[in-house]
C-alpha cells in the first residue's frame, strides 16, 4: 500500500514554553484506519490540526498525498484541503440551515466565492448529498434544521460533508467525545466503512481507547507531545498503556478486558 500522508520531526510550539508536540514522526497508508489515543493535554488536537493546517507546524514536514503542505501557497493549500475531510467533536454544522444545506457546505472549497456565496450548487451535488445521507441513515431527515437533530445524527451530517468532498483522507477530532455509547457505535462503525469499503484513509484521535483498540489498523499513543507508541491494536501491552496514560491508565487497562491478562 502506498504512503498517503508523513509526518517527519514536527514539533509545535505554543508561546515560548509550552511545547504540544515534539519531534513526531509517522506515517499512514492509502486506505488505513489509524487511532491517536493519548491523556487530555497529550497532544491529540494540535497534532491532527496540524496535518492540515489549522495550525502551523513550528518545525518539521508534514507530507500528504506527495505535497509538503507547509510549503503550500493560500490557493493551493485550499485544493488540498479538498482532499482532507475533518470531522468535529461538536460537529461544527450550521444549526439554522437544513441538513442537506449543511453537507452542500462540502463543496464550497471547489467553489468561487460568488457561486459559493449564492449557494449554487448542480444537480450532480444535490444527488450526491442525498445518496450521501441515505447511506448515513437519514434520508427522513434532510430538510429539517440541523438543530433539531440528535448529537448522533448531527455527527453523521458531519460525515456525508466531508464525504461530498470526495475526500482522500477523514481527519476525526475526538468524533464520539459528546454521544452515547449507542450513538458512538454508529459513528465508528460508519468510519471504519468509509475506511475499508471506500478506501479512505481515517485518523482518528480518541479518548476511548477501548474503541481504538476495536476498531483501528493501527495505534499511535501520544504522551506529552511525543508518539510513544506506534504499532498494532493486537500487540499494544499494558504496559505500554501505562506509558501512554500515566497515572490515567489503571480503569483503562481494565477497560480493555483480559486482553492483557496472563
Ligand atoms: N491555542 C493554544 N495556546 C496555548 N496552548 C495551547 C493551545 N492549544 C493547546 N495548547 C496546549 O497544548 C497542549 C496540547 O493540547 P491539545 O489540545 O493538542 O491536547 P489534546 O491531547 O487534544 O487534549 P484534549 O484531549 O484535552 O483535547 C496542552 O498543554 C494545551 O494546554
Amino acid at each position: 500500500m502506498t504512503t498517503l500522508l508523513e509526518l517527519n520531526n514536527v514539533s509545535k510550539k505554543y508561546g515560548s514554553d509550552t511545547l504540544a508536540l515534539s519531534d513526531v514522526n509517522f506515517s499512514v497508508k492509502e486506505g488505513e484506519f489509524v487511532s491517536v489515543i493519548g491523556p487530555s493535554g497529550a497532544g491529540k488536537s494540535t497534532l491532527l490540526r496540524c496535518i492540515n493546517r489549522m495550525i502551523d507546524a513550528t518545525s518539521g514536514e508534514v507530507i500528504f498525498d506527495g505535497v509538503n503542505v507547509q510549503n503550500l501557497n493560500k490557493r493551493e493549500l485550499r485544493k488540498t484541503r479538498t482532499k482532507i475531510g475533518m470531522i468535529f467533536q461538536h460537529y461544527n454544522l450550521v444549526n439554522r440551515l437544513s441538513v442537506i444545506e449543511n453537507v452542500l457546505h462540502g463543496r464550497l472549497g471547489f467553489k468561487s466565492i460568488i457561486t459559493g456565496v449564492l449557494g449554487m450548487y448542480s444537480e450532480a451535488e444535490k444527488k450526491q448529498a442525498i445518496e450521501l445521507l441515505t447511506v448515513l441513515g437519514l434520508e427522513d431527515h434532510m430538510y429539517k434544521r440541523c438543530d433539531q437533530l440528535s448529537g448522533g445524527q448531527k455527527q453523521r451530517v458531519g460525515i456525508a460533508r466531508a464525504l461530498i468532498q470526495s475526500p482522500k483522507m477523514m481527519l476525526c477530532d475526538e468524533p464520539i467525545a459528546s454521544l452515547d455509547p449507542n450513538s458512538s457505535k454508529v459513528i465508528m462503525d460508519h468510519l471504519r466503512n468509509i475506511s475499508k469499503s471506500m478506501g479512505i484513509t481515517v485518523v482518528v484521535n480518541l479518548h476511548q481507547v477501548d474503541v481504538a483498540l476495536s476498531y483501528s489498523d493501527r495505534i499511535i499513543g501520544v504522551s506529552k507531545g511525543e508518539v510513544v507508541y506506534n504499532g498494532s491494536p493486537q500487540q499494544i501491552t499494558s504496559e505500554e498503556i501505562y506509558q501512554i496514560y500515566g497515572s490515567e491508565a489503571g480503569e483503562l487497562i481494565m477497560d480493555v478486558g483480559g486482553k492483557n491478562a496472563g
